[in-house]
């Protein structure tokens, strides 16, 4: 795919367990784009803060640490990794301390311009003809101008049920809490529960992950019609 002048962006936010990167990924791999997980950023950033014995809610020891926090993401479907320095953290930042550490660092506002800025200038830098990129304000902050706007979402009970067959260490019962209060929190300083104007919602509560697919696809290349 030869250089081009911007990339086109599909954003897609949605509470935690809407199935937001599984799905934004199968649809970047078939459309040819490159995909973004944002939400990779904060949790790497956590896993690193941590990683220092820093409290993830000292908001000024945290920014200071912004200085080291030397990142990077692969944005190629199927070449996905997390790094920091030179540390692979692809699997850490998933560990339920990073996920209890996360939300904390989302609260931080000079965070979140820090890594809204890195994830424009990561996009900017694709080579593919667009870009999906997913998160919590992505449609409303970070890329309100992208040509399709999702929020993808399912009901508190499909996203509890799919989330805990992915996690057997933990019981269901922790798993659902973990999942209710990260999103409690987050809402604090994102709206990803409701759309915003312009922002199509795909419900997947009664959909499969394919059915999930096509609905978002279907949603592009309506969006795509209307543009051309
Ligand atoms: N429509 C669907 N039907 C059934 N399972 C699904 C569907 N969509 C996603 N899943 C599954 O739900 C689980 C959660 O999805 P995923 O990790 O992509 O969510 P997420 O929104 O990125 O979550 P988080 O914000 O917590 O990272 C995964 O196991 C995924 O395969
Ligand atoms: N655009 C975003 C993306 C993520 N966050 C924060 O990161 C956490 C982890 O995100 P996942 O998508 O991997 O679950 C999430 O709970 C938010 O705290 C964000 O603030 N904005």
């Amino acid at each position: 795919m030869g250089r081009h002048s911007r990339p086109h962006l599909v954003a897609i936010d949605g509470p935690a367990g809407s199935g937001k990167s599984s799905v934004s990924r199968a649809v970047a791999r078939r459309l040819g784009f490159d995909y973004l997980d944002t939400g990779a950023a904060y949790r790497a950033l956590a896993w690193y803060v941590l990683s220092k014995k820093i409290d993830p809610a000292d908001a000024p020891t945290v920014i200071a640490a912004l200085g080291g926090f030397d990142y990077s993401i692969g944005i190629e479907p199927d070449r996905y990794y997390v790094q920091v320095g030179d540390t692979v953290v692809t699997d850490l930042i998933r560990e339920p301390e990073v996920s209890a550490a996360v939300s904390a660092v989302a609260h931080i506002p000079e965070v979140r311009s820090y890594l809204t800025k890195l994830f424009r200038t990561i996009a900017a830098g694709s080579p593919r003809t667009g870009v999906v990129i997913e998160g919590r304000d992505i449609t409303t902050v970070v890329a309100p101008e992208a040509e399709v706007r999702i929020l993808l979402t399912a009901s508190e009970e499909a996203r509890m049920v799919r989330r805990s067959a992915e996690i057997s260490t933990q019981s269901a019962e922790t798993v659902a809490e973990q999942l209710r209060s990260r999103d409690r929190a987050d809402s604090q300083v994102v709206e990803f529960m409701s759309a915003a104007d312009g922002v199509i919602t795909v419900d997947s509560t009664h959909l499969d992950f394919d059915q999930t697919i096509d609905a978002v696809i279907d949603v592009i290349n309506t969006r795509r019609e209307e543009l051309a």
